[in-house]
């Protein structure tokens, strides 16, 4: 089915925002979106006054049960759309096309999307797991204690499996994305990764070790969508959206279609047609990677490679700056941050951030359009972004 109404080049993303991010105990993850909210409007050049809808998504360690009224009341936003939008890790990319169709009906001028948590310091480390766990179904996979590493890693092990993907290509995925966070301020992880780091690390889920996993961060994030006819008129760089479409295929892995096959694949068709762009066209993607088997998955269903040969395009180091294709140039949420929704937009904000350039070594040379995808749950829900800039 083809999209009926096409969002190409009607909005622009014109302002993005990070908290502080890692351990930062003295804020609440209220305290964290509102940070990354601030800084995504100075960095708009707009004013708190100039919000007119605000998007958010949902937080463990937040009692509150209207989220996006209490980020309104906290930030003195008095918002014509409010909305808190719950699939996953998916959210992100999901809210940005719920902000731009609410742009183009003319619901609201200018929204802020945001999303954070402190899951580092706000809970226990037994709490932020338990919490997590809490994604298998309640009477068919809870009981069996399968936590959500062990779900990722039947996934892993399918592929590895079917395809041959092997240890040392997950553990590539890892030290890929290490790499790139050394180039970034305000990434969690600051230390280098070897290969056999990664592959001798602490063993959580067969073939998954440590370091194979997202990390439990505190972090916010923030991005501001308005008409690309305003955004023109902005202080700065605007990333014009050209494509972007969502699909869910299950809630539960045991209702999944298949282990190695998921939503991807139809999510970025939706938004490549949108785009009228093609995988080739790409020149840098920001792909969710909560385990280090999901970006290998994504680059087959994204069409960067064929299917099974995710794994030797990051051995073989396409997925690095200066590669064929660069890869979660910010380090992903193996090595960046990972806090509720705040890890997928960490994805467009890294996107935004490329397009207008000047990044230094952490720059991708040339980079006009940038794909960013999101998943929720285990591989549940799916969310491909297409951006560019005025030259893309
Ligand atoms: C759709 C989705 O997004 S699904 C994804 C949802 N998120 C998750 O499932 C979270 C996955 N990660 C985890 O559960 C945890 O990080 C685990 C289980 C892998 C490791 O946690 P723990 O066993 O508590 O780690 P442990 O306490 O031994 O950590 C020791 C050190 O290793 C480091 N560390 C912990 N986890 C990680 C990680 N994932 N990556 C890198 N370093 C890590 C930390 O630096 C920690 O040092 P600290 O004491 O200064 O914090």
């Amino acid at each position: 089915m083809k999209e009926r109404a096409s969002l190409k080049n009607k909005v622009a993303i014109v302002g993005v925002g990070e908290s502080d991010i890692g351990k930062v105990p003295h804020m609440t993850g209220l305290g964290l979106n509102a940070q990354a909210a601030k800084r995504a409007l100075d960095d708009a050049g707009l004013q708190v006054s100039d919000i007119d809808g605000l998007l958010t998504a949902y937080s463990f360690t937040e009692p509150y049960f209207m989220l996006g009224s209490v980020i309104c009341e906290y930030l003195g936003i008095k918002p014509r759309l409010n909305a808190s939008m719950i699939v996953g890790g998916a959210s992100p990319v999901v809210m940005l096309k719920h902000a731009a169709q609410a742009i183009v009906s003319g619901q609201a001028e200018t929204i802020l999307v945001c999303a954070g948590e402190n899951r580092a310091t706000g809970q226990s480390r037994d709490a932020a797991v338990a919490a997590l766990t809490a994604v298998g179904h309640p009477y068919f996979e809870q009981p069996y204690g399968t936590s959500i590493p062990g779900f990722y890693a039947m996934i892993a092990l399918r592929h590895m499996h079917k395809y041959g993907t092997t240890r040392e290509q997950l553990a590539h995925v890892a030290v890929n994305t290490r790499t790139h966070a050394l180039l970034h301020p305000n990434a969690h992880m600051k230390a280098p990764l070897t290969l056999d780091q990664v592959i001798s690390a602490k063993p959580i889920a067969d073939p998954l070790g440590m370091l194979d996993c997202c990390l439990i961060s505190d972090a916010g994030g923030a991005f501001i969508v308005t008409s690309a006819e305003r955004a023109r008129d902005l202080k700065c760089k605007p990333a014009y959206l050209q494509g972007i479409g969502e699909y869910h295929t299950h809630e539960h892995l045991m209702c999944a279609p298949s282990l190695t096959e998921f939503g991807a694949a139809e999510s970025g068709r939706i938004a490549y047609e949108m785009a009228g762009l093609a995988p080739g066209d790409i020149d840098v993607a920001e792909l969710y990677d909560c385990f280090s088997i999901v970006p290998i998955l994504e680059a087959e269903e994204l069409g960067f490679c064929q299917p099974g040969e995710g794994g030797a395009f990051f051995e073989q180091g396409h997925a690095r700056i200066g590669g064929k294709l660069p890869i979660n140039t910010h380090g992903g949420m193996l090595s960046h941050a990972h806090a509720g929704a705040a890890g997928g937009l960490f994805g467009i904000v890294e996107a935004v951030r490329q397009l207008r350039g000047g990044l230094g070594d952490r720059q991708v040379e040339g980079a006009e359009v940038a794909l960013v995808h999101n998943e929720g749950g285990i591989l549940s829900s799916h969310g491909t972004a297409i951006l560019a800039n005025e030259k893309g």
